[in-house]
């Protein structure tokens, strides 16, 4: 069917293999008739037997051909058709409003995994503006085998011209545990693993924002990352994994852990962002000499540059201990930090020096975070999200078919620059179940105990905490 038809037969949207079978069928009853009431009670041989031999290879023909089709019926072929009539046939209520003789929209449908497909619908008949409503429809059109898939990501071509959905599995957990800090050693180094089946890849994002209410697994959830950047060991090029705990809480009795000062000043965070600015640079000059040997431009992980992080915990509240103006002679003060912290967004991820912020609240500018910094960091994830928090980090359009629902711990919403995760996904964050401060406690320890030749000599700013757990 080519045109929309009101009056069509259920039977004209039928499956190719089902219409094939049912001719088959058809054709093996007048066999069958033939054979046991032959026309005008004529003995059934010569002509007779010969025509009913006919129509007997064509039946068989067909149903082979029939079972052929099946076997050919991929799973994409079925969602599509699946697809064709939930928005053709008449009886489910003619989702797009078409009109008798109008041409029909073309329905691509590709398998993406085997949880994972993507429909295109092109919109020649119907605009898009229609098409961009249709995904709780498409969701619910898929019944039967495919009930556990639905539309989690809608992306309209900017020239308007079609609208794809992507259709998951949105029953398979994809969360798991690790029971051992062994077990998180990543295969390469610039890639982490956040579920099963989905990483962040640092050679295409960048700096990492995290956003989350208190308890829903921020902190949890970027020392996972941590872990794995700290499991890939230091390199001889200043690699550096520099943690800020603003608030004093568990992670600042950690050693290497920077802190605020004993008089509750934060001297030796903006101390730790500035070395971490000049070991970003030092990375750089190294490259662009590579770049300049080679004549052509080099990326970071081409020679064994390990990725450096910078991890601010609770950026808002670290950033409200700097004064507003430094005094004479001094460069502490909000602005210094500021600034610090944009150029590290803005130019590390080229010298492999990525940020992650954690912000409790996911506002922005007063009292929030910079909306240049947001737009800048490329990995966006929050935790227990809700609508209102996520249209503050995401653009709503992003968003649509997200259905709110009660989440906890470590699930989260998760967009990233790589090709892969461009739209906004659910994630849940693996569960470290064993002692995972004392861990990463001790994995500090041992990454700048190797820092003998060639890394950044250790600072004095940075507090050589002793408490073991
Ligand atoms: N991926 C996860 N799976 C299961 N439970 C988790 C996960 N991540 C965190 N949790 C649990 O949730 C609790 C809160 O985690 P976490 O301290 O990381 O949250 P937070 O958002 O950083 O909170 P706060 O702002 O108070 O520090 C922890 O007790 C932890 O056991």
């Amino acid at each position: 069917m080519r045109t929309y038809n009101s009056k069509a037969l259920r039977i004209e949207f039928a499956a190719p293999w089902v219409k094939c079978l049912i001719i088959a069928i058809a054709f093996f009853i007048v066999s069958v008739l033939i054979y046991l009431l032959p026309p005008n009670n004529l003995p059934i041989d010569g002509v007779l037997l010969k025509c009913n031999r006919v129509i007997l290879s064509i039946s068989i023909s067909l149903f082979l051909i029939s079972v052929l089709l099946r076997i050919f019926f991929t799973q994409a072929k079925q969602i599509k058709h699946m697809i064709m009539i939930g928005l053709y046939y008449r009886r489910y209520g003619n989702p797009l409003c078409l009109r008798d003789g109008e041409f029909l929209p073309i329905i691509k449908v590709k398998q993406l995994s085997n949880t994972k497909f993507l429909l295109t619908i092109y919109a020649i008949v119907v605009n898009a503006e229609i098409l961009q409503k249709l995904g709780v429809t498409v969701s619910s059109i898929l019944n039967r085998r495919y009930q556990r898939f639905a539309v989690t990501v809608l992306n309209t071509d900017v020239a308007l011209s079609y609208v794809q959905y992507t259709l998951e599995d949105v029953t398979i957990d994809k969360s798991f545990s690790f029971y051992s800090v062994d077990q998180m050693k990543p295969v390469r180094q610039t890639v982490f693993v956040v579920q099963k089946g989905d990483s962040i890849d640092l050679t295409t994002s960048g700096s990492i924002l995290v956003a989350g209410k208190t308890r829903s697994g921020k902190t949890t959830g970027i020392i996972s990352i941590l872990i794995q950047a700290l499991l890939c060991g230091r390199d001889h090029q200043y690699s550096q994994i520099t943690i800020i705990d603003p608030k004093c809480a568990e992670l600042s009795v950690l050693p290497h852990v920077v802190t605020v000062d004993d008089d509750v000043e934060a001297t030796a965070i903006l101390q730790s962002l500035k070395e971490f600015e000049a070991a970003m640079r030092k990375r750089q000059r190294i490259l662009n000499e590579r770049s300049k040997q080679i004549g052509d431009a080099v990326h970071w992980w081409e020679f064994d540059m390990h990725p450096s992080f910078l991890f601010i915990d609770e950026y808002v509240a670290c950033r409200s201990l700097f004064p507003k103006k430094a005094e004479k002679g001094s460069d502490y003060c909000l602005a210094a930090f500021d600034n610090t912290l944009k150029r590290i967004v803005t130019m590390g991820a080229s010298a492999g020096c990525f940020v992650i912020l954690s912000i409790a609240e996911a506002s922005v500018d007063e009292g929030g975070l910079p909306t240049m910094l947001k737009n800048a960091m490329t990995t966006k994830i929050l935790f227990k999200p809700t609508l209102t928090e996520g249209r503050l980090i995401w653009d709503s359009l992003k968003l649509e078919n997200f259905p709110e629902r009660v989440y906890s711990a470590g699930d989260c919403w998760f967009s990233s620059t790589d090709g892969e995760h461009d739209d906004v996904a659910f994630c849940h964050f693996p569960h470290m179940r064993f002692p995972v401060y004392r861990e990463l406690g001790r994995l500090l320890k041992e990454y700048y105990g190797e820092s003998a030749d060639g890394g950044v000599p250790q600072d004095g700013a940075r507090r050589e905490n002793t408490i073991s757990y």
